[in-house]
C-alpha cells in the first residue's frame, strides 16, 4: 500500500470544477477522458505483462475511461475482452464505446475471469451502495489481480461513508487527483498502490498528500538557542513528558527544559522543579511548551494549560490538555500559534458532534480552535485553520504502540520551537516520525525511536 507523495488530494465536488475550469481552458472532456483511457491502458499493459484482461464498464464516464483503455489495449495487440453492467449513460461513455469493435459481455454470474480485471464500474459519481446482486457477481471474480479506475468499484471517493468494495484494488489509478478515500480509513487499505495520472488536469487545492521528509541541517552560524528551546511540562506520568522531551532533542530542538520531573533521559536535558514553570514560561528564549504528555484530567493540568496560554508561547497540546486548553483557544482566536494532537478518542472527546469524513471533521476542529489539528491514527490528518491539509497515509503500523504519540508531541515542539508556520511544522515532525518508525520496523517501542543507534542508522 502506497500514495505518491505530496501530490494534491481533491474531494469529488473539488474534481468537478476542475474538470469544469479545464473544460473552459480549451481542454474537453473527451480529451481527459482519452488521457485518463490512455494512462490506464500503460499500467493494465505492464500488470497484465502477456496474460489476458479482462475490462468491466459501467454505466458512467468511469466505464468510458475503461471502453477507452480497452481499444488501445487491443491495439497494442492484448488479449482484452470487456463486460458490461448496463449501457452507457453518458454521451461521452457513448462515444468511447462506439469506438470498442469487440464484443461486450454481460456481467452476470457466468462472466469468466482474467488475470488482469480492470475496474471501471464506478468512480466519483459512485451515489448509494452496489446492488447486492452485483457484488455477488464479483466476488466470483475475486482472487485475481485487480487495477482500479480512479477508486475500487463500491467506494465512496469522499471518504464520508464506509462502504467497502467487492473486489479491492492491487493498484489503483487516480485520475487527476487522489480523492479522500485513498488516504482515509477504512476504504485507502482497499485502493493497494495508488498512481497518480495527472491527465492534464490543474488539481491545486489545499490537500496533499505527505511531502518527502527533507533532512534539516542546522545553519552554518546555528547555536543552541537558535536550534529552538522546548519546554516540556510533566505531569503525574513522567515517563511520557521524558519520551517527548528526548524526541524534541531528537527532533533537532538545541535546548529542552523538562518541567516537574527529575527522570530527565539525557543528560543534555535539563530537568527542573515543577516550581519553576511559570518562570520558565517567562523565558524569552522558549519557542515552544509542550504540556498534555502523562498528564491526566486534573485541576493541575487545567492550571498548567492557562498558564501556557496565558504566556503566548507556541504551544504544543496533547491528549487531555486539548480539551482543556480549547475554550480559551476558541476565544485566543489563532492569537497564539498551537498544534493539537489528539487520537481518536481525544479528538471525539474534545470535538463532539462533528460528521463528514476525517478531514471535513479535522478542518472543522481546526477551524474551531484556530489551531493546526494532527488527527492521529493510521489515516494521520494535519489540518489547519485556513483549510490546508496533508493526509500521511500509509503512516507506519509499527507506530501503533504505546508512547509514540508522546515522541510525536516532542517533534511537534521541535519544529515549531525553530518558529515558522504551525502547519508546516506540524506536517514536519508527523514526516520525522513515520520516517523513524519504517527504518525500525518489527519490534519498534516508543523509546527505539528516540534511541542513539537509529541516529548513527540515519546518518549511515
Ligand atoms: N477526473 C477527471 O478529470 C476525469 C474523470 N473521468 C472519469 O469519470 C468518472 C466519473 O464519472 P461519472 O459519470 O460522473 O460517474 P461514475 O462513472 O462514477 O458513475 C455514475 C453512474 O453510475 C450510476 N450509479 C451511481 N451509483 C450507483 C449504484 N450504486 N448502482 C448502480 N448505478 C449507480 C449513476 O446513476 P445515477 O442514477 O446515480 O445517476 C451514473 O449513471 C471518474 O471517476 C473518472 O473515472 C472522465 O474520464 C473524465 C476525466
Ligand atoms: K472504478
Amino acid at each position: 500500500m502506497s500514495v505518491p507523495a505530496n501530490v494534491p488530494i481533491l474531494t469529488s465536488e473539488a474534481m468537478r470544477a476542475a474538470e469544469a475550469a479545464c473544460a473552459a481552458s480549451g481542454v474537453s472532456l473527451s480529451e481527459l477522458m482519452d488521457r485518463a483511457g490512455a494512462a490506464i491502458a500503460d499500467i493494465a499493459w505492464r500488470m497484465a505483462a502477456g496474460s489476458p484482461i479482462l475490462i468491466l464498464c459501467g454505466p458512467g464516464n468511469n466505464g468510458g475511461d475503461g471502453y477507452v483503455a480497452a481499444r488501445l489495449l487491443a491495439e497494442r495487440g492484448a488479449e482484452v475482452r470487456v463486460a458490461a453492467l448496463a449501457d452507457p449513460a453518458t454521451e461521452l461513455a457513448r462515444a468511447a464505446r462506439a469506438l470498442w469493435t469487440g464484443a461486450v459481455e454481460p456481467l452476470d454470474r457466468d462472466l469468466a475471469p482474467a488475470a488482469l480485471i480492470v475496474d471501471a464500474l464506478f468512480g466519483v459519481g459512485l451515489s448509494r451502495p452496489l446492488p447486492y446482486e452485483l457484488i455477488e457477481n464479483l466476488q466470483s471474480l475475486a482472487g485475481r489481480r485487480v487495477l482500479a479506475v480512479d477508486v475500487p468499484s463500491g467506494v465512496a471517493s469522499d471518504g464520508v461513508r464506509d462502504w467497502s468494495p467487492p473486489l479491492p484494488a492491487d493498484v489503483t489509478v487516480a485520475l487527476g487527483a487522489l480523492k479522500p478515500a485513498h488516504v482515509l480509513l477504512p476504504t485507502a487499505p482497499h485502493c493497494g498502490q495508488v498512481l497518480l495520472a495527472r491527465i492534464g488536469i490543474d488539481a491545486g487545492g489545499t490537500m496533499r498528500t505527505l511531502p518527502s521528509v527533507s533532512s534539516t541541517k542546522p545553519d552554518v552560524a546555528a547555536h543552541k538557542f537558535s536550534r529552538g528551546m522546548v519546554l516540556v511540562r510533566a505531569g503525574p506520568m513522567p515517563g511520557a513528558a521524558g519520551l517527548a522531551s528526548a524526541a524534541a532533542l531528537r527532533a533537532g530542538a538545541g535546548y529542552v527544559v523538562l518541567s516537574g520531573s527529575d527522570h530527565a533521559p539525557f543528560s543534555a536535558i535539563i530537568a527542573e522543579d515543577g516550581a519553576g514553570y511559570a518562570d520558565r514560561l517567562g523565558d524569552a528564549r522558549i519557542g515552544a511548551v509542550i504540556v498534555g504528555p502523562g498528564y491526566p484530567v486534573s485541576d493541575a493540568l487545567d492550571d498548567d494549560v492557562m498558564a501556557a496560554l496565558d504566556a503566548g508561547k507556541p504551544l504544543v497540546l496533547d491528549a487531555a490538555a486539548i480539551a482543556a486548553a480549547l475554550p480559551r483557544l476558541h476565544q485566543l482566536d489563532g492569537a497564539v500559534p498551537a498544534i493539537l494532537t489528539p487520537h481518536e478518542g481525544e479528538f471525539a472527546r474534545a470535538f463532539p458532534g462533528l460528521s463528514g469524513s476525517k478531514i471535513d471533521r479535522a478542518l472543522a476542529a481546526a477551524a474551531f480552535a484556530q489551531a493546526v489539528v494532527v488527527y492521529k491514527g493510521a489515516d494521520t490528518i494535519i489540518a489547519a485553520p485556513d483549510g490546508r491539509v496533508v493526509a500521511a497515509w500509509p503512516g507506519s503500523p509499527w507506530l501503533a504502540t504505546a508512547g509514540t504519540g508522546d515522541v510525536l508531541a516532542g517533534a511537534c515542539g521541535a519544529m515549531l520551537a525553530r518558529g515558522g508556520d504551525a502547519f508546516d511544522a506540524a506536517v514536519a515532525a508527523v514526516g520525522w516520525h513515520i520516517a523513524r518508525a519504517a527504518r525500525i520496523g518489527p519490534g519498534l517501542v516508543a523509546d527505539d525511536l528516540v534511541a542513539d543507534d537509529l541516529v548513527r542508522e540515519c546518518n549511515d
